[in-house]
């Protein structure tokens, strides 16, 4: 069953803003990061997710169940993380979670199970305030699991957190998916920042969805493009044409091949045999990033 599935999800700000027609499709048990530029809709779909904005058309399904306006998350176990977490400075990090803890009616193993989970435990009589950024993510990071929900939707959670924090986040998203088998939606603007915490990508620009899969397809699709160079490019062409290589010239005189069939090396040597005129032979452009680039590049020269 999915965590998640929407169907035709519609909310528009204003002529120009909002999420448009998105189907998404979060499996149960996996890390989804959902990516896009600023302003793209991430926060707009993560308020419809949790009911706090009401769709204009489309339905949400949360474990199976259509959700239903007026009871947001129609008896779902989510929890949430949205923006920087509300918390009591003057409190220490267990007063915090006690005081949901007792609005939630859960029992007072529940705190430190959280902190635990958290790595907060030796900090949990610190008050909040003498807390770095990142504990204090993880503290709320707590609180979203305080209720032991079945999806965990977290709205930009390296946001503000340096390198280490960044770190530290990731690390634990994955155990909590690994030793408990929860689900995890999660929002960001970078790609390079969930990439090795993802299993699941959606990409979204412009309120629109580009691009939805695993991680393992994403990384297919972006394989990155053979540049060669040669003094003699028609020349070169027809070798790539006779080994049955799709290959395409470009304007500054270099030729593109990007599927092949040989891998590098078989290709290199065969043009080598040969003696096609060959001055340079590379990979250009990281993969994902340029995935990305495209991706949210198109969108953008659409808009303009
Ligand atoms: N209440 C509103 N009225 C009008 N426009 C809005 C409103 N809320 C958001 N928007 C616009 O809708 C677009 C999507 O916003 P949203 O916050 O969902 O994007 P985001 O991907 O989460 O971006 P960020 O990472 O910057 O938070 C943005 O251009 C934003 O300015």
């Amino acid at each position: 069953m999915d965590a998640i599935r929407t169907r035709g999800l519609h909310y528009r700000h204003d002529a120009k803003h909002g999420v448009f027609d998105l189907d998404l499709q979060v499996s149960a048990g996996g890390v989804y990061a959902f990516v896009g530029p600023n302003g793209s809709g991430k926060t707009t779909t993560i308020r419809l997710l949790l009911g706090l904005l009401r769709p204009q058309a489309g339905t949400i399904t949360i474990a199976g169940r259509e959700q239903v306006a007026g009871d947001p998350r129609g008896g779902a176990s989510v929890g949430a993380l949205v923006e920087a977490p509300s918390l009591y400075p003057h409190l220490t990090g267990r007063r915090n979670l006690e005081v949901s803890r007792r609005l939630l009616g859960l029992p007072g193993r529940a705190v430190d199970a959280a902190l635990e989970r958290v790595e907060l435990l030796s900090a949990a009589d610190r008050k909040v305030c003498a807390y770095s950024l990142g504990m204090r993510q993880r503290l709320g990071l707590a609180l979203a699991l305080l209720g032991s929900p079945q999806l965990l939707i977290l709205d930009e959670p390296g946001n503000g957190l340096d390198p280490a924090g960044t770190l530290k986040m990731r690390a634990l998203i994955r155990s909590l998916v690994d030793d408990t088998g929860l689900t995890v939606f999660l929002s960001s603007h970078l790609l390079g920042e969930v990439e090795q915490v993802a299993t699941h990508v959606g990409v979204i620009t412009a309120g629109r969805l580009r691009f939805q899969g695993t991680m393992e397809e994403l990384r297919g699709r972006s394989r990155r493009p053979l540049r060669l160079e040669s003094g003699d490019p028609g020349v070169l062409l027809a070798h790539l044409a006779e080994l049955g290589i799709a290959a395409r010239p470009l304007a500054d005189g270099a030729t593109l091949v990007e599927e092949s069939i040989m891998d590098d090396q078989s290709l290199l040597r065969a043009l080598v045999e040969r003696a096609a005129p060959l001055s340079a032979f590379y990979r250009v452009r990281p993969g994902l990033e340029s995935m990305f680039f495209d991706l949210t590049c198109s969108d953008e020269l659409e808009d303009a």
